[in-house]
């Protein structure tokens, strides 16, 4: 808008805005011709002025005319009169001036035509087309008055005056002179009056014309003024007209720089509508945003007063503390006065700690020397029991088992209160091997005595308690093995390995001996003792080794070897060997195993049942304290059924079944009772079973048999065989059991 103004402002060179100028609708601001400067009628040569004068006295229609025009003139009050006052005030303006003009310089009758409105001089000269109108009018009587004069009549001049009272005047003198006689007609051989006629009026006339040539003289100073004016005021309409051009020009200018100006502005417009939209848009998101952040403000001043009052609470709070740790204060000062009284207690009581300390050490130095002992005395008892020894167990009566006797076992009875006697009773027609009862009937009892007799209600936590020495004694580094033996169904595998695993009160002899081990890990970790497990698992069918804890896949050969110094390290070859680290690792060991002797019974029928299976935990010790090493085996043997051939009346497969199991079975006691009898020659070799557990039958190590007789009374020939396999063991002395030392 700026550029707007000053084009606008500086138009008239003052810095106001400009009057706005009167456009006229066509050409009205060209000025008229400017108007050729004449000469004054004393300026003329004097042969013009003659002419003039010479012409008035022609009596032509047009010289007549301005000497009429001149005569008229000459008597001004009598023009005057005839005339109306606009008429010589009309005589003033330019076009009364160009009439005036028109007369000097063209002498010859030229209508004169009115100058048109629109060209008019400006209205300040006060020239008018109806000025103009009036000159012409005014001047017309005189033409006319002068034509008559011309016809030959009087003079005009002299008629005329008729109608005036100057002109009056004028024609009584001629008359007088002329009519002498009184305005008598001379006559026309009176020259010489008529001369003096005609040379009166010349005077007249000459008089007449004088006066008029100066008043045209002065008429044409007048001109000659109001052209300059005019003249001047041409210049200045044309000085106007430049203006107004360059102020068009300058509108068109402009107008075309506000149409600019406006495209601009609309483009600035829209934009402006685009930001205003945007504008909006933002406005509205602000608003939202505002609303937003008022709540949040809100929600803010609410958790501020929240934090307000728990501020004046924990101040109230604080205050109440204050007070009571003043309080505390005094009661610290005294406890510190306290304090340092024990310090002084407590610097005599360390004395008395450290001689106690001193003493403590020394008692464990005694505690050690006295756990040595402890563990000889316990060996040595292990010893006097006797490096073999057997358990029998007699299992429940189970489902229709129980049927017709209440679940009482008829048969058999537990008569002493050491619970080490079996007496098996025949009652009625129960077949008997006759060769057996005859060696130790009393009657129709048969007694059997042996380390411990576990009746059908005994537990295996009871069972445990009796073998957990022996347990002990694997970690005090000897070798260990631990039997079930007995036919098919009398309850070894429930013995080694448990009931259902859901049932902790069921678990067997393995998983309660592996929680022992690491009890007492535990326990002798704190009298310097470490210890690492490594347990292994296989069974033995028909002579055949398996790898229970394998991945059931590679048909690997095991072969048994001796190894290490003295060829006293029995080992298998290809055999898994697991790190047993916590003693819930055992389970997932034994469902391994079990899983895979599955695998073999689908080949097999009942083949768990017609294999030995031995797990194998070495248990490697080490005291930090006191030096002192260990290594001891625990071999956990469930045996295959003891079934006798002729009993079984088995075949086929099961013939050859039978037949192995039989010949490790009697191997088994075969190396009992070569053992016992200090034979130079131990039939070790001759069965997988006693090959493998050569080390753990021997002198060095202890063993434990578990002889599981079943309660079924139709079993009795068969628990007959077993309990007497098994006293025949329990018989043997087979040494004394050594300590393996590292
Ligand atoms: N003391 C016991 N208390 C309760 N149930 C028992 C006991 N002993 C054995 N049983 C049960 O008797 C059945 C046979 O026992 P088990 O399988 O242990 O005999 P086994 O001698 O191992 O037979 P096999 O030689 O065929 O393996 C099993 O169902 C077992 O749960």
């Amino acid at each position: 808008m700026s550029q707007l103004k000053r084009p606008l402002a500086t138009l008239n060179g003052t810095g106001s805005r400009l009057p706005r100028l009167p456009v006229p609708k066509s050409s009205s601001l060209r000025m008229p011709v400017p108007l050729k400067r004449t000469r004054s009628p004393d300026e003329l040569p004097s042969e013009k002025r003659i002419c003039l004068e010479n012409r008035s006295s022609t009596g032509s229609n047009s010289s007549s005319c301005s000497v009429s025009s001149v005569s008229s003139q000459k008597s001004g009050s009598n023009l005057r009169s005839q005339t109306s006052g606009s008429s010589l005030r009309s005589q003033t303006s330019g076009s009364n001036l160009r009439a005036n003009k028109y007369v000097l310089n063209k002498p010859k009758a030229v209508p004169v035509k009115p100058q048109p409105a629109t060209r008019a001089a400006p209205s300040r000269t006060g020239l008018t087309r109806s000025n103009s109108v009036v000159v012409k009018s005014a001047i017309k009587p005189v033409v006319t008055r002068t034509t008559m004069v011309s016809r030959g009549g009087p003079p005009a001049s002299t008629r005329n005056r008729t109608t005036g009272s100057s002109g009056q005047q004028a024609q009584k003198a001629p008359e007088s002179s002329v009519g002498g006689g009184g305005g008598k007609k001379r006559q026309a051989w009176d020259l010489k009056g008529r001369l003096q006629d005609m040379e009166l009026i010349l005077r007249e006339q000459k008089s007449s014309s004088s006066d008029l040539m100066m008043q045209l003289q002065s008429n044409n100073n007048r001109i000659f003024s109001l052209e300059n004016q005019n003249s001047h005021l041409s210049g200045t309409v044309a000085q106007k007209e430049q203006v107004a051009t360059a102020a068009s020009e300058e509108i068109s200018f402009l107008k075309k720089q506000i149409r600019e100006e406006e495209e601009k502005f609309d483009g600035i417009r829209r934009k402006l509508q685009g930001e205003i939209s945007d504008l909006t848009f933002l406005k509205e998101t602000l608003d939202r945003q505002k609303q937003q952040l008022d709540g949040e403000v809100t929600a803010a001043n609410a958790e501020i007063n929240g934090l307000k009052t728990t501020v004046a609470q924990m101040t109230s709070a604080q205050a109440g503390m204050s007070a009571e740790l003043e309080a505390t204060k005094v009661s610290l000062e005294a406890a510190m006065r306290e304090g340092r009284q024990k310090d002084e207690e407590i610097r005599r009581l360390k004395g008395v700690v450290r001689s106690q300390e001193e003493t403590i050490e020394d008692f464990n130095a005694k505690f050690r020397e006295h756990e040595t002992a402890r563990r000889k005395l316990h060996n040595t008892i292990q010893e006097l029991k006797g490096n073999i020894r057997v358990f029998c167990r007699v299992r429940p009566l189970l489902g229709d088992e129980c049927l017709g006797n209440n679940g009482d076992v008829q048969h058999m009875n537990f008569p002493d209160v050491d619970q080490k006697v079996l007496e098996l009773e025949k009652i009625g027609d129960m077949a008997m091997n006759e060769s057996c009862l005859a060696a130790s009937r009393r009657g129709n009892k048969f007694e059997f005595s042996f380390d411990r007799v576990f009746q059908p209600s005994s537990s295996q936590a009871e069972v445990f308690e009796e073998i957990s020495q022996l347990i002990q004694s694997a970690l005090d580094g000897y070798n260990v093995c631990i039997f079930a033996y007995g036919q098919t169904g009398s309850g070894k595998t429930y013995t080694m390995e448990g009931g259902s695993v859901n049932d902790p009160e069921s678990q067997g002899m393995i998983p309660r001996a592996v929680v022992q081990i690491f009890e007492s890990i535990k326990e002798m970790e704190a009298k310097g003792w470490k210890y690492n497990m490594e347990a292994s698992f296989l069974e033995i069918y028909n002579e055949t080794i398996r790898d229970l804890l394998g991945n059931g896949k590679d048909e690997l050969k095991h072969e048994i070897k001796l190894t290490g110094m003295g060829s006293n390290d029995v080992i298998v070859t290809n055999l898994t060997l697991v790190t047993v680290e916590t003693d819930t690792q055992i389970t997932s060991l034994l469902k391994k195993a079990s899983h895979n002797r599955a695998v073999a019974e689908t080949k097999c029928n009942e083949h768990s049942s017609r294999s030995h299976s031995v797990l194998r935990l070495k248990l490697t010790g080490e005291n930090s304290l006191s030096g002192e090493a260990c290594v001891g085996t625990l071999n956990l043997v469930d045996l295959a059924g003891s079934e006798r051939l002729k009993e079984s009346g088995s075949e086929g497969q099961r013939l050859k079944e039978t037949l192995s199991i039989n010949k490790s079975l009697s191997t088994l006691g075969n190396v009992i009772m070569a053992l016992g009898n200090k034979d130079n020659h131990i039939p070790y070799r001759n069965s997988k079973l006693t090959y493998l557990l050569q080390n753990s039958l021997g002198g060095n190590s202890k063993t434990l048999m578990f002889v599981n007789a079943s309660p079924k009374e139709e079993c009795f020939q068969e628990t007959l065989n077993s309990l007497r396999f098994a006293t025949k063991v329990n018989q043997c002395n087979i040494g004394t059991a050594q300590k393996k030392s590292k």
